[in-house]
């Protein structure tokens, strides 16, 4: 170095995808925080847009209706891990997103292709915008909205944990009826035409079936790091 100075790392962009309660938002948001990055939960923008969609009365079977008024919400997540934020015309829906009602419905929201190009937009000015780098997850960060992150993870676990970890924070609720609601949202998901979830050919598949959350960190952390050694 001429002058002394540290280098600049270069951002490293981290995307994580995978099906529901595969450990996408807990893994991301610690990776980031343990290596100072930026964090985007992918899904929560999904959701604020279907909460908007409901609370404004749209007709949610009729994807021209969704098609026409996909422009008119202003949505901003705030990218710190240590705080993740996300507002809907000013307002904070972090609560009102979880709901059953938004959980049930933003499969058939997020399926429409206005819908999907103007949160895509707003995701890779985020990514665009993290200087020293972010995390960012949801279902098809990999394969469409940022093709050429540094790193591509793709989480798996059978439908059973994932049921198992899902009924555990919604207190009292059956596993059973859990696993089908999980089975049926990821169905929609990858089966809708634009962008599915699904894994990018370049991804690092983890199956966390029978791992704790605290060593699929560690596993994403060793890759993030091994990536920027240019290992
Ligand atoms: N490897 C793991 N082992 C056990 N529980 C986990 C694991 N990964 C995540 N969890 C728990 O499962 C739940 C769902 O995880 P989350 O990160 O929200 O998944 P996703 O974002 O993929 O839907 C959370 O309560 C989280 O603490
Ligand atoms: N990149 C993304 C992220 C989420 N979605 C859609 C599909 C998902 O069922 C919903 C909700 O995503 P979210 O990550 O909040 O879902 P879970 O945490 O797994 O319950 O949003 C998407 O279509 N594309």
């Amino acid at each position: 170095m001429e002058n002394g100075a540290a280098p600049t790392a270069k951002p490293v962009i981290v995307a994580i995808d995978g099906p529901s309660g595969t450990g996408k938002s807990s893994t991301s948001k610690a990776v980031a925080a343990q290596l100072g990055l930026s964090y985007l939960d992918t899904g929560a923008q999904y959701r604020a847009i279907t909460w908007w969609m409901v609370t404004n009365g749209i007709d949610l079977e009729d994807p021209t209706a969704i098609a026409a008024v996909a422009g008119k919400p202003e949505i901003v997540s705030g990218t710190d891990p240590a705080a993740p934020t996300i507002t809907v015309d000013g307002v904070d829906v972090a609560g009102p997103i979880r709901t059953q009602e938004v959980t049930s419905k933003v499969s058939a929201v997020s399926a429409v292709p206005e819908v999907r190009a103007r949160i895509t937009e707003l995701q890779r000015s985020l990514a665009a915008g993290a200087d020293k780098g972010i995390v960012v997850e949801g279902r098809d960060i990999g394969t469409t909205v940022l093709p050429d992150a540094d790193l591509k993870i793709f989480l798996t676990a059978s439908p059973e944990a994932r049921a198992a970890r899902r009924s555990g924070e919604l207190k009292g609720a059956d596993v059973h009826a859990t696993r089908e609601a999980l089975i049926k949202r990821d169905a929609a998901d990858s089966s809708r035409k634009t962008s599915p979830l699904a894994k990018a050919d370049d991804a690092v598949e983890v199956d966390t079936t029978e791992l704790t959350l605290a060593q699929v960190i560690e596993c994403v952390v060793t890759l993030v790091e091994e990536k920027r050694a240019g290992k």
